[in-house]
């Protein structure tokens, strides 16, 4: 299985995803400039955090215009699976891939520090290694974490068991404790905690190696032992 990582102007989270997939995980990864004519050659996309575009205009709102974004429209639209962490999570809500938006934190500060998560949803193909409930700890890192979105798209996204991850103590003021979603196919994740910062013990915790041992895993039932 083959990940690219999505490298943009500003992008800095992008070696920690690369090293996830391909050192923690074990499997192909590629760091893929944001000028990259398309994405075929990858079985799941990766946008990492960062400062894209120094966060002008809105985060993630100028990368969301980009070419490379309208071909991970397309990949996406095939059910290859798509994860945004971050600052990647927020190009895929300005680019329209899932709903809602990011508001500042409620506190206005930025704010670094691992935070306890519940994984609301373990039956995506982001989250299938977790228990249902888990309690699951993961860094953040963001100044634009505020999860909003209207009562009728909560009230889908309920419907619809698109909230992956819930914060256990909310820390930026998300409608509902929101960290994580998927989109109505499931097949696209945005959130805002980092589990590629926590994928080996060295760096604190090992917490989001389950989420692409999750990915890995869906693959391989679908490619290779299913076929
Ligand atoms: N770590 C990140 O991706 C940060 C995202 C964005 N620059 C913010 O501060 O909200």
């Amino acid at each position: 299985m083959k990940f690219a990582v999505i490298v943009f102007p500003g992008s800095n989270c992008d070696r920690d995803m690369y090293h996830a997939a391909k050192d923690a995980l074990g499997a192909e990864a590629e760091l893929v400039w944001y000028q990259t004519a398309n994405l075929e050659d990858y079985d799941a996309i990766l946008v990492p955090g960062g400062f894209s575009y120094g966060d002008y205009l809105r985060c993630g709102a100028i990368a969301a215009t980009s070419h490379i974004v309208t071909e991970i429209k397309r990949e996406a639209a095939k059910g290859k699976p798509v994860l945004g962490v971050c600052n990647g999570f927020q190009i895929l809500l300005e680019a329209g891939l899932l709903p809602g938006a990011l508001l500042r934190n409620k506190n206005l500060k930025f704010m670094c520090r691992f935070e306890d998560l519940v994984v609301e949803n373990s039956k995506t193909m982001f989250s299938s290694a977790y228990e249902e409930k888990q309690v699951i700890s993961l860094p953040i890192a963001h100044g634009e974490g505020n999860y909003y979105c209207d009562d009728a798209t909560l009230k889908q996204l309920k419907a619809n068991n698109q909230i992956v991850f819930t914060y256990a103590n909310n820390p930026n003021g998300s409608v509902e404790d929101i960290a994580g979603i998927v989109n109505e196919e499931g097949n696209v994740l945005g959130m805002m905690p980092h589990p590629e910062r926590a994928v080996e013990s060295i760096l604190g915790g090992d917490d989001g190696l389950n989420l692409f041992k999750s990915v890995l895993n869906n693959w391989r039932e679908a490619y290779v032992t299913g076929a």
